[in-house]
């Protein structure tokens, strides 16, 4: 099968190498690379599958200026809510692509691990089954590759557990022990089910892959990016200097802005969600978490 990455970041190329081992990939990127089966975008557009990667806050400029749809079938890598208007990535696709031909991979994937061929199993998400069936059998063997129909509950989970991995970074940061970090995680989970539950996603996807699975791995280790962001703001960092030292994507930060949009407008407590966008916007850490964790 033809298919076409678009992003050459980490998780575009190790998705890439992934894809490759059992069908015939390209990949693309805003800039050129010296890498194999490298093509301009207009190429890539003609693969039959595409795998998109372009961040979250990136996406809706992305899609305007770039993307003829002409049949492709399509499956978003990226995990994220835009800050500037607190919409999912699944509505701002809807514009350009139908849903019977767009799917929304979620599950527990740090890129470094997937690029060298190690185990795990993620969760192809979309209103059309036999969509996401068609991009299970791309995965290779390394790679346990469920489905869903549950695209709202896929893309809360890889959102929320972004900003949740900062948190959990902060309290590692601060020191403030295992028990605190469980404590924090656990509530993080709730947390982002009862977010889900005011869009229709299902409790299947927040106890399984998507949610407890990518949670568990981004809230607990350094490998994630999200996570070294909480641990720059424990150490008074602000957001400029971590996002200088990290020169990579960390979605939890603008995903915070969008929930904290969200959460006006809706009138939701989200209080962990609601102590990240403090500390991004300048609360004391300390002051922070003890708010989250003391009675
Ligand atoms: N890394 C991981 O382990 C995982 C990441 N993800 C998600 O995948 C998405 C991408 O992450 P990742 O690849 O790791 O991030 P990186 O920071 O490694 O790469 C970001 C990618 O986005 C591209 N990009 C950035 N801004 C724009 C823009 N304005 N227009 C077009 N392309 C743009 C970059 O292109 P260029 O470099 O050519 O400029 C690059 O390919 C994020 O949503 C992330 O949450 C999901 C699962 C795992
Ligand atoms: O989504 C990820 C793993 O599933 C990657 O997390 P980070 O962006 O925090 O590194």
């Amino acid at each position: 099968m033809k298919v076409g990455v678009i992003g050459a970041g980490k998780w575009g190329s190790a998705l890439a190498y992934a894809f490759g081992i059992n069908n015939e990939v390209y990949i693309t990127s805003r800039t050129p690379r010296d890498v194999d089966n490298f093509l301009p975008l207009e190429e890539i557009l003609k693969c039959e599958y595409l795998i998109i990667t372009v961040p979250a806050q990136e996406v809706a400029r992305w899609l305007e200026e770039n993307f003829i749809f002409s049949g492709q079938k399509v499956l978003v890598a990226s995990k994220g809510i835009e800050a500037s208007s607190g919409r999912f990535l699944n509505d701002i696709y809807k514009k350009h692509i139908p849903d019977e031909n767009i799917a929304f991979l979620s599950g527990p994937s740090f890129a470094a691990e997937v690029i060298q061929s190690l185990p795990t199993a993620l969760v192809v998400n979309s209103l059309n089954e036999t969509l996401s069936s068609e991009f299970a059998a791309l995965f290779p063997p390394f790679i346990k590759a469920y489905t869903s129909k549950d695209v709202i509950g896929a893309e809360v989970s890889g959102a929320y557990k972004n900003v949740i991995a900062i948190a959990a970074g902060i309290c590692e940061g601060l020191g403030l022990g295992k028990n605190a970090a469980a404590a924090l995680i656990s509530r993080g989970l709730v947390e982002m089910q009862r977010f889900g539950k005011v869009y229709g996603a299902k409790d299947d996807s927040f106890v399984g892959l998507s949610g407890a699975g990518d949670l568990f791995l981004t809230a607990s280790s350094t490998m994630s990016r999200n996570f070294r962001v909480g641990l720059g703001l424990a150490k008074g960092k602000t957001q400029d200097e971590i996002m200088k030292e990290l020169g990579e994507v960390a979605e939890g930060i603008g995903t915070s802005y969008a929930l904290h949009r969200i959460a006006q407008n809706k009138d939701l407590y989200l209080p962990i969600a609601k102590e990240v966008y403090a500390m991004l916007e300048g609360k004391n850490p300390q002051e922070s978490l003890r708010d989250l964790l003391s009675s």
